[in-house]
């Protein structure tokens, strides 16, 4: 094969505290997030960006104003460019974010004038939700068919249980409990808590295959930590909007800790880089929250970034969907949505 373009989504984040509402404004504005009708979503989005935009400018105020998404993102992709080399005669990957620039036209514009022979889409979310990866992809094909592009495209849905990604967050999470263990003194063993993003409960009734997808990855990076008394368990952060979400809520285990004395180690299972909901939520906002509910020792272990074993495994994923070759396609399997080339969704009783 000649060309090779690798398109990374991820959401974006703001780049300046006067991108926070119209960062906003076009998460709120995505059919994905909200449901409703065009006009009545777009006037929703109006008016929920502008109530949220000042917690969430406070939020950006501790990281300088701006999200460090992108430039964790383009390390990644730089990577992932050199993992590839020999994948074919030239590689580039290129990145697209759903909420803030680069954003999807920008992008398929760009990969339009490289010229392709073929596009393999990889979301930066290991597990599936239709509000994340599922909106990035359709958005994605959409604006390559508008614009002309029409190399042949191949989407890699997920990947919880990838060797690369489990490997590369164990490693962490393993350095973590043993340095805890190291100061630990007369505390009992440490908690760990894998704690992803929440989602509306009603997304999951719909069929989402996200919570299945993110108590798969746990579990592996749990059996991969090979510490058979190990206490763990999967909770979920960042619940926004009236909505009822799905728990157990990060916030609420910590404090159960507190109560029992436990300490914690906190592992972001559903992120693969830094950004609010790392640096803002659990270091900042949890880390307070652990010490005035008694927990005696916090610890939150980091993403996996630009991990080799990551990203190695993220070059097979991208070298098999780029072997497979045939256009794929949004399907319902088994009840649950996804494209379908993990192999790993459908089987969901
Ligand atoms: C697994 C990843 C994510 C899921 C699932 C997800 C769903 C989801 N998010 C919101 C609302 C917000 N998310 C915000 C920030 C944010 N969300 C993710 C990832 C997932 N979101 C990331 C990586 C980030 C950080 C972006 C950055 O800092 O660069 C925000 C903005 C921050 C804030 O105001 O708290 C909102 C709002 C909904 C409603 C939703 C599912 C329905
Ligand atoms: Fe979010
Ligand atoms: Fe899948």
């Amino acid at each position: 094969m000649k060309k090779l373009a690798v398109v990374l989504f991820n959401l974006g984040g703001p780049d300046s505290p006067e991108a926070v509402r119209p960062f906003l404004f076009n998460l709120f504005n995505d059919p994905a997030i909200i449901g409703a009708p065009t006009p009545v979503r777009w006037a929703l989005a109006q008016v929920i960006s502008r109530r949220r935009a000042p917690v969430a400018r406070e939020i950006y105020q501790h990281l300088g104003g701006r999200s460090p998404l992108l430039p964790h993102t383009e390390d990644q992709a730089r990577a992932l460019e050199g993992a590839l080399a020999g994948a074919a005669d030239e590689v580039r990957v290129f990145i697209a974010m759903r909420y803030w620039h680069p954003m999807t036209d920008e992008t398929v514009a760009a990969v339009k004038q490289f010229g392709p022979d073929q596009v393999v889409l990889l979301p930066l979310y290991p597990q599936y939700s239709r509000t994340t990866s599922g909106s990035s992809i359709g958005q994605w094909r959409a604006r390559a068919a508008a614009a002309g592009l029409r190399a042949p495209t191949t989407t890699v849905c997920c990947y919880p249980t990838d060797p690369g990604f489990v490997q590369a967050q164990a490693a962490l999470v393993a350095d973590a409990l043993d340095a805890l263990e190291a100061e630990r003194g007369d505390h009992p063993p440490p908690r760990v808590l894998f704690s992803a993003h929440g989602l509306p409960k009603k997304v999951i009734a719909g069929g989402d295959p996200y919570q299945w997808q993110v108590e798969q990855s746990a579990a592996a990076v749990a059996a991969a930590l090979n510490r058979p008394d190990l206490d763990w368990r999967v909770t979920y952060q960042s619940r926004v909007g009236p909505l009822e979400w799905i728990g157990p809520a990060t916030d609420s285990e910590i404090e159960a800790a507190g109560r029992e004395g436990k300490p914690l180690v906190v592992v972001p299972i559903a992120f693969v880089s830094e950004h609010s909901e790392t640096l803002v939520e659990l270091d900042i906002e949890y880390g307070e929250l652990a010490h005035t509910s008694g927990v005696p020792l916090y610890r939150r272990v980091s993403t996996v970034l630009s991990a080799p074993v990551f990203v190695d495994g993220l070059a097979g994923l991208v070298r098999r969907a780029a072997g497979a070759a045939a256009e794929t396609t949004l399907s319902q399997q088994g009840g649950r949505i996804c494209p379908g080339t993990c192999g790993q969704c459908p089987n969901r009783a």
